[in-house]
């Protein structure tokens, strides 16, 4: 028998399996003329939804794995995402190549679109635990764009469903942290302080929480990481202008730089430091 090495026995290409024709015909820019750097600023932002899709993806994996009390294959999940992660912080360089007579070539025929609109970008926002749900408003006009979005503001976060396996596991999580209405943004709790230092107290006890709180901590850190390599990336291209999406820019960036998903494990932090829960 003869191998075919361009086919399988279905017949099926690499591209009908990639299905390449739709996604190499999605790349529609706008300018008039034409400019030739309008491709890397579709390219750039194609590529980062694509990863934001299987960020998603591990993302809900990994709660439902942690809501079934089966942490060792959800921070395999984590592990995954953390290198995702890794790779859309290490990713603006490319775009960083744009300058701004360049960007400013091609600006106004992106209108009043925005990054404010990437649904995939809020539902991970969402799904790490920073809920806001005035951030639903910019999909006006986009109903199945809003019901995603509204379904995840009411779910619980990965962080949520963390909290839940430690009270399962006998800690005494405060139970307003248990149950809760999910899509209020999440209350920081000086008592969770408590039983996060327990933990940090007890590693052989609770080794598999331990590093799951660690992990947790990663992609908070890689998360921040990609927001400043965007805060400066605009800065480097449009300076202290205002946003297309009618925010005041990189002002506007650099206050989501001093937000935190999981403000108890880092607090914990500064009570090892001070020496306070020493083991
Ligand atoms: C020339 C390149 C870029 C510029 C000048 C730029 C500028 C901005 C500005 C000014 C904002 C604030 C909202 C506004 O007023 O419009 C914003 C938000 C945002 N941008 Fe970009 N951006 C660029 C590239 C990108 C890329 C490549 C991505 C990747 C997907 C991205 C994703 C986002 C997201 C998700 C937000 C919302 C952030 C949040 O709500 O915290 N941006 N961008
Ligand atoms: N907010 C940007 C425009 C912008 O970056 C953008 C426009 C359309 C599609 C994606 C975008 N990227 C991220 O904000 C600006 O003010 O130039």
């Amino acid at each position: 028998m003869t191998h075919d090495v361009t086919h399988d026995s279905s017949g099926m290409s690499y591209g009908d399996y990639l299905d390449l024709d739709t996604l190499l015909d999605a790349q529609h820019t706008r300018a008039v003329p034409p400019q030739h750097d309008e491709l890397l600023f579709i390219i750039q932002h194609q590529t980062s939804e694509l990863w934001f899709k299987l960020v998603i993806h591990e993302l809900r994996s990994a709660r439902e794995l942690i809501a079934a009390d089966q942490l060792a294959p959800a921070l395999k999940r984590l592990a995954r995402v953390k290198h995702i992660q890794a790779t859309l912080s290490q990713q603006w360089t490319v775009l960083a190549t744009l300058t701004p007579s360049e960007y400013a070539q091609f600006r106004r025929f992106l209108a009043t679109s925005s990054g404010f609109q990437s649904l995939q970008y809020r539902i991970v926002e969402f799904m790490l635990g920073n809920k806001n749900p005035d951030m639903v408003k910019v999909f006006e006009g986009r109903t199945n764009a809003i019901a995603e979005l509204e379904r995840e503001l009411h779910e619980p976060s990965l962080y949520d469903v963390f909290l839940q396996l430690l009270a399962r596991r006998g800690l005494p999580v405060p139970p307003e942290l248990l149950d809760r209405d999910w899509s209020r943004p999440y209350p920081a709790s000086e008592e969770l302080v408590d039983v996060i230092a327990s933990i940090y107290r007890k590693l052989d006890e609770y080794w598999d929480i331990y590093e799951t709180c660690e992990e947790l901590v990663d992609l908070e850190d890689n998360f921040q990481l990609w927001r400043f390599r965007h805060l400066k990336t605009v800065e480097r291209i449009i300076g202290m202008g205002r946003g297309t999406g009618g925010s005041a820019g990189v002002p506007f960036l650099r206050r989501a730089l001093e937000q935190t998903f999981f403000p108890e494990l880092y607090a914990v932090r500064g009570r090892i430091a001070e020496g306070t829960i020493g083991s």
